[in-house]
């Protein structure tokens, strides 16, 4: 594991000494928009029209932010109209890398070997983290964008014009209640499990963990009284929180101690998340083997000898064989 300097390959893990033992995210650095008629989206410049086998996604199963793009990829039917390349789920010293494995699928645009060779391609001398996913732009040759809460907008109704299935994941009029439901779970869950798991000071674990179960706690409640974040329709909101709460029993609560309670003692969570991995073509995007691989054998900081745990038996709902792949 490790980031980009300059162009150059550093193997280095996030330095918790410089911030008090927290862990502290970097913001993405690509951050163009995909729009029906190529105009410049909310950030960064135009010249990227929503256009039929233009554009191609990397992304990692393990992944929490990568597996919203693959799921809304699959709810929007875009699966002809981008392709997808998946990293191995060993994140090691030269950070993501196509080694052959189950369930990898090779770069078609470079035939690269590791990840940040897609970065370098489109910025020499980029210094940054290696991350998934990546939207990448076969005809300029460069990344559009690698933040996924703004491709999963992007994928949402960008493509509606070539192809896309009809669905509206985050509707013009509730987007201001969508971004505060998203702003809130983001910082307590999402990037919460991390916080935790990265803690390298006890003080800092005991408040993240905390408050990571209050957010849990109240979402509990809240969902006892409505099926999801937003009330009677399914949103964006909902598939952010999903891809943590799947990962919850079999990866943060072991390796990140997110311990206090599991998924599975939440009634209403648990029956949420399982409601939501029932949706057409979502449980194709679920891959276990990769998420405990990935989180057990990549963090060597918290678990040195790579031990992949057994459990936890999880039990989800059958799928019906035409959802899965
Ligand atoms: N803000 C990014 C975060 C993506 C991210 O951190 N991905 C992780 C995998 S779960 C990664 O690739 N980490 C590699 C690293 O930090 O070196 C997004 O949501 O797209």
């Amino acid at each position: 594991m490790g980031l980009l300097v300059d162009g150059k390959w550093h193997d280095q893990w996030y330095d918790t000494a410089i911030t008090g033992g927290r862990f502290v995210r970097n913001d993405a650095q690509f951050r163009n928009w995909i729009t029906p008629d190529g105009r410049a989206g909310p950030s960064g410049v135009g010249g990227y029209k929503a256009e039929a086998g233009r554009y191609h996604l990397y992304v990692s199963l393990a992944c929490p932010w990568a597996n919203r793009t693959l799921i809304l990829r699959a709810l929007k039917g875009l699966e002809s109209i981008i392709g997808v390349s998946v990293v191995n789920p060993f994140m090691g010293e030269n950070g993501w890398t196509f080694e052959p494995g189950p369930g990898v699928i090779a770069d078609p645009v470079a035939d690269a070997k590791y990840l940040y060779e897609v970065y370098l391609q489109a910025q020499p001398t980029y210094s940054g983290r290696v991350t998934v996913p990546v939207l990448w732009d076969l005809e300029r040759n460069t990344i559009v964008n690698n933040e996924s809460a703004e491709i999963i907008r992007m994928f949402n109704s960008a493509f509606n014009d070539v192809g896309a299935r009809k669905g509206d994941y985050a509707p013009k009029e509730l987007i201001p209640e969508i971004d505060a439901v998203n702003a809130h779970v983001y910082d307590t869950i999402n990037n919460g499990v991390y916080k935790v798991g990265f803690a390298t000071d006890q003080q800092v674990y005991d408040h993240e963990v905390h408050s990571l179960f209050a957010s849990l706690d109240e979402l509990e409640t809240q969902l006892g009284r409505q099926p999801y974040l937003l009330g009677q329709r399914i949103t964006e909101a909902d598939w952010r929180l999903f891809t943590t709460l799947i990962r919850f029993d079999a990866v943060y609560h072991g390796h990140f101690k997110c311990n206090i309670r599991r998924l599975v003692d939440y009634k209403n969570l648990w029956r949420y998340t399982k409601e939501l991995y029932r949706q057409p073509s979502v449980a194709s995007t679920v891959n276990f083997e990769h998420i405990k691989q990935h989180y057990y054998r990549s963090h060597t900081t918290i678990n040195p000898n790579g031990i992949v745990p057994a459990g936890p038996a999880i039990e989800l709902p059958d799928v019906a064989p035409e959802d899965l792949p």
